[in-house]
């Protein structure tokens, strides 16, 4: 599986503010460039505490990027994956509404009734880890499905997770031109924190866009 990461943060390295609320910080330029790279992938994955927070819903916004994933033979929009070890998606989520196919990803010891809901809700369950889902297992599983290129956008705990267990192959950031702060605001890669063995990028691309650059980054294996 190819795995993409996107993200929008601040000047400062922050994806939104300590009170962890969505924040703008894209412009249309940048909106549109992550459109496209939705309709690129076969599926697009956030952590709960995203769904929680922001209640995204992950979809492609340009028609015309829809039609050419019908031209090739895809559905209007990619998959919809949620990395929520207790099965804490609300059933009412956007994420899991009926425009395209859903996924959350639990751990083993999720509760019955939760997963029965998600179930109820049409979301397909991935059974992945315990003390959190096994990122590698999962997206291992969603592969033999058919997911072959997936975007991850975030937030800050999922990503670093997913540099941690080393399965990003290319990153990209826009970089906007504000100041967050906030020490318990959420950053690109949040979670422990390396202090070693830091995962290393080679710089593909900077690209201004809107007000701000998107740094565009391969990941060494
Ligand atoms: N600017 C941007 O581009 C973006 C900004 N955001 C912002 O980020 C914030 C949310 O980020 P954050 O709080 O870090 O939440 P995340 O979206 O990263 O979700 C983290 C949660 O996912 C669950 N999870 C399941 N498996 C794993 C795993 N293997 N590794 C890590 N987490 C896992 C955990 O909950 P559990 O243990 O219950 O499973 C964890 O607490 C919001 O404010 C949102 O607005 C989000 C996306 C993009
Ligand atoms: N690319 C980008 N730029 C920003 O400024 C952002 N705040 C985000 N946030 C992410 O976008 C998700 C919302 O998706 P929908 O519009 O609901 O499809 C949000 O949950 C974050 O993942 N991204």
């Amino acid at each position: 599986m190819h795995v993409v990461v996107n993200a929008a943060m601040s000047a400062d390295g922050k994806l939104s503010s300590r009170r962890r609320e969505q924040i703008r910080i894209s412009g249309h330029e940048d909106f549109a460039r992550v459109d496209a790279l939705r309709a690129d992938c076969d599926a697009v994955m956030v952590g709960v505490g995203t769904v929680l927070a922001d209640d995204p819903h992950l979809t492609v916004e340009d028609p015309d990027l829809r039609a050419e994933r019908r031209e090739r033979g895809d559905s209007d929009h990619p998959a919809r994956v949620v990395a929520d070890t207790r099965a804490r998606t609300p059933p009412d989520a956007r994420v899991l509404d009926d425009v395209a196919r859903s996924y959350v990803a639990v751990g083993e010891t999720a509760p019955d009734d939760r997963c029965g809901a998600l179930r109820d809700a049409d979301a397909h369950l991935v059974t992945a880890g315990t003390e959190r889902v096994d990122l590698a297992a999962a997206l291992a599983e969603l592969e033999t499905d058919g997911i072959d290129r997936l975007l991850i956008e975030g937030g800050g705990e999922l990503l670093f997770s997913a540099f941690e267990t080393g399965v990003v192959d290319e990153l990209s950031v826009f970089v906007g031109s504000q100041i967050i702060g906030g020490r318990d605001a959420p950053t690109l890669a949040d979670g422990e924190g390396f202090v070693d063995e830091f995962p290393e990028l080679t710089l593909a691309a900077a690209d201004r866009l809107d007000d701000g650059i998107v740094l565009s980054y391969t990941v060494a294996d």
